[in-house]
């Protein structure tokens, strides 16, 4: 499908070359396989890029990994038999996903079900005996079923790539009665139709929910897309972006506007990296990652960072409850669409079937001053709509929201708790209210207000929608700094409105908190920072918490790579946890590394006991140490590592500490004290805060996160404790 019909090649002067890499092996190998075949109108078999993945499962090497799929990904775009068709399958298979994240795409599938067909072969206790040495199903049904003359009587037919996923999505909306059976059926065919191991045993995993496990990921896919960009551009002779770096921005910043592959890939195919901005950007019905803050220890802190880059600031409630991106839609007919995202992109629309009807109900019309405001410096062709005048009518919006459970007779905030004790799926009664607190706007009638100032965006917020019952708008204070000659900006502050108790930005943090709320969210209202922007943790966006003040510090969202069992009243469950952080992040000078998990602390406190119990039998747990985990070769804490059980990455713990210490076990921003340039970074009395099912690994801390941390505590310790940033 084309996305973005007409088409036009520009043909300008020829881009640089890429950097020239020596062809492993491997990737002449991919090359040939990928030409070969011509059969079926060019359609790309499921054989290869199965064997991709066996080829990316042989090795923990980042650049090898990125070599593989580059190679992949040219010969893909070079083939224009095959086509978008054949490259879309492809990529979403690769990033372990059926569809977009908020199409929310799943099979269904479990583990029994593949016992099931492999009990049809072979007695259950051989299956279960080859699962206690390896816990694959995936490599269990490939060495179990490529060794049978299963293909006597009738002849495989290839499995083509358009044609699986076609099947895998059938499989993903089968419904109703005999579900079972039917799905059954169909992996049973396709499972039929593959000749290799290869094919099988990733297949099995593809369908599976704990997906492919081959350590590729979003951040190395496109890594490699951009690459293999860059070379298809220059081939064409299409215009360049710059250096190599500069395509993995340009890719990584489309897909962070519109994370969706098939649109990506079809503006890289049809239209070329130069065109990538123009064309991969938010648009109502496809959520972005939304902007994050920065977390500060004191109310003089926040306003000492901020009035570095603006004199006008706000100070909001930070509402306790879920992040919430809403979209609304409404077609030329008058049909409309309203989805609530999760701040991972995920669809909530049927977790607050109630909230879609106060959605379709706060609209307000556009104002003469608002449409100009919509459209000042804007460049999108819709802010020159004749209809964005007098009086037009609200047709799209994005807003950013925290929903919130909330008491509306008495309008009053509910805790955290009582938010997560309603329903994923609302099928009866609905027994928990919940209200949304709106706090930002980024999309009007197709306008995007991303590089609006954030004053700007909120004026209009407030202007083309209404305030009342379960939508509100978030409370908070504006603030206006002034600085005498000599004065720090904090020593005077201009206050405007008369919210905190004591007339200063402290009271408002006691009020919010007074209000059930966590603390205070302070924003840049204008400024060159003051422009929305998806995924970052920006330094124009601060929380402080109430908690963060005074002793007990920041936390951290670390990834639990495994455990270890206890002994004493924690014998016979596992008792410490071993956490790590992502690698990579903004600025880290390892990048590259971002797929990666590095090891950081052994954490056992903040743990019940029914944790304990819960966390032994995880879901989570498998049987070798997954390849993307760096943990010190031989030991952490000082033990060995032979009876560590490990968990495959996806359990979040938000932990607490003391403070961040330098260490040799730790492989965490390694390098973050120039004067102890092999060490990492640790955690001193690390305490597990809570479960954090509400983020993904994507976006839990990374090196460049634990770095900030640590810089952040040093700049205290320097000061002697004075009250600065954590
Ligand atoms: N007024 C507000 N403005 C922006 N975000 C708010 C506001 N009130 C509540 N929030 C919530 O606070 C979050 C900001 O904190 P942060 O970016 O660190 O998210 P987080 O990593 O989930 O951390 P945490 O929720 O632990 O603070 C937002 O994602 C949003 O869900």
């Amino acid at each position: 499908m084309d996305f973005f019909a007409p088409r036009q090649v520009k043909k300008t002067k020829k881009a640089k070359a890429p950097v020239k890499r020596k062809a492993s092996e491997a990737t002449v190998q991919t090359t040939k396989r990928m030409t070969d075949h011509t059969a079926n109108g060019g359609d790309l078999l499921w054989k290869d890029l199965a064997q991709l993945f066996e080829d990316v499962e042989s090795t923990t090497k980042r650049l090898e990994i990125t070599a593989y799929v580059r190679k992949y990904l040219i010969c893909g775009l070079r083939n224009d038999e095959a086509g978008l068709r054949n490259l879309q399958p492809a990529v979403w298979l690769m990033s372990n996903r059926l569809g977009p994240q908020y199409e929310g795409l799943e099979t269904g599938v479990g583990d029994s079900l593949v016992k099931d067909l492999l009990t049809a072969i072979t007695s259950p206790s051989i299956i279960n005996a080859k699962l206690k040495s390896e816990p694959d199903l995936g490599s269990i049904a490939a060495s179990i079923l490529v060794k049978q003359n299963r293909h006597a009587f009738s002849k495989p037919k290839p499995l083509y790539l358009p044609q699986l996923m076609a099947e895998l999505h059938a499989i993903c909306k089968l419904d109703g009665e005999g579900v079972r059976k039917e799905k059954r059926g169909r992996i049973q065919r396709l499972i039929n139709n593959c000749t290799t191991a290869p094919e099988i045993k990733f297949l099995v995993r593809t369908v599976l929910p704990k997906g492919l496990r081959i350590g590729l990921k979003d951040p190395t896919i496109l890594t490699a897309l951009s690459q293999a960009a860059a070379a298809f551009d220059s081939k064409l002779g299409r215009p360049s972006v710059g250096d190599e770096k500069d395509a993995e921005r340009v890719v990584k910043a489309s897909f962070a506007s519109c994370p969706n592959y098939d649109i990506l890939l079809d503006a890289v195919k049809t239209h070329g990296l130069a065109e990538l901005p123009k064309l991969c950007v938010l648009r109502s019905g496809i959520p972005v990652n939304p902007m994050l803050a920065k977390p500060m220890k004191s109310v003089e802190s926040v306003i000492t960072k901020l009035a570095a880059v603006t004199d006008e600031i706000t100070c909001e409630y930070k509402y306790d409850g879920e992040r919430a991106q809403v979209h609304f839609t409404q077609d030329p007919d008058g049909t409309t669409a309203i989805q609530i995202f999760s701040r991972n992109m995920e669809d909530m629309s049927r977790k607050y079937p109630d909230l879609v009807d106060v959605v379709a109900g706060c609209r307000a019309v556009i104002s003469p001053e608002i449409a100009n405001l919509i459209r000042n410096g804007s460049m999108d062709e819709a802010a020159n709509d004749p209809n964005l005048e007098v009086g037009a009518e609200v047709t799209s919006f994005v807003v950013d929201c925290e929903a919130v459970a909330y008491n509306v007779a008495t309008s009053s905030i509910l805790p955290f708790q009582t938010l997560m004790s309603r329903q994923k799926k609302v099928t009866d009664e609905i027994t928990v209210d919940v209200a949304l607190f709106a706090f930002d706007m980024i999309l009007i009638n197709g306008v995007r207000l991303l590089d609006h100032q954030l004053k700007d965006r909120r004026t209009i917020l407030r202007s083309v929608t209404t305030e009342g019952g379960k939508f509100r708008f978030a409370i908070g204070e504006d603030f206006v700094i002034t600085s005498e000659d000599g004065a720090e900006p904090t020593d005077v502050i201009g206050r405007i409105g008369d919210l905190g108790d004591d007339g200063s930005a402290t009271g408002l943090l006691d009020a919010s908190v007074k209000a059930s709320c966590e603390g205070l969210m302070a924003k840049a209202l204008t400024g060159p920072g003051a422009h929305y922007q998806p995924s970052v943790r920006s330094t124009h966006w601060l929380k402080l918490k109430k908690d963060y003040l005074g002793a007990g510090g920041d936390t951290l969202d670390l990834v639990v790579m495994g455990g270890r069992y206890g002994t004493g009243d924690r014998a016979g469950k596992l008792g410490t946890f071993l956490l790590g952080c992502r690698g990579g992040g903004v600025g880290f000078e390892d990048d590259d590394d971002d797929d990666v998990y590095k090891y950081i602390t052994d954490c056992g406190s903040g743990l019940k006991d029914e944790d304990l119990i819960e966390y032994s039998k995880n879901e989570y747990r498998v049987d070798r140490k997954p390849a993307e985990y760096v943990v010190s070769t031989q030991n952490t804490a000082g033990k060995r590592l032979d009876d560590v059980v490990w968990f495959r990455p996806g359990l979040i713990w938000e932990i607490k500490f003391a403070d961040i210490t330098v260490s040799p076990k730790s492989k965490g921003g390694v390098g973050a004290d120039p004067k102890k340039p092999g060490l990492g970074l640790s955690l001193r009395f690390p305490r597990c805060v809570r479960r954090r099912d509400d983020k993904t690994l994507e976006s839990i801390s990374n090196d460049a996160d634990m770095v900030d941390a640590y810089q952040r505590q040093s700049v205290v310790a320097n000061n002697k404790g004075d009250d600065d940033f954590y």
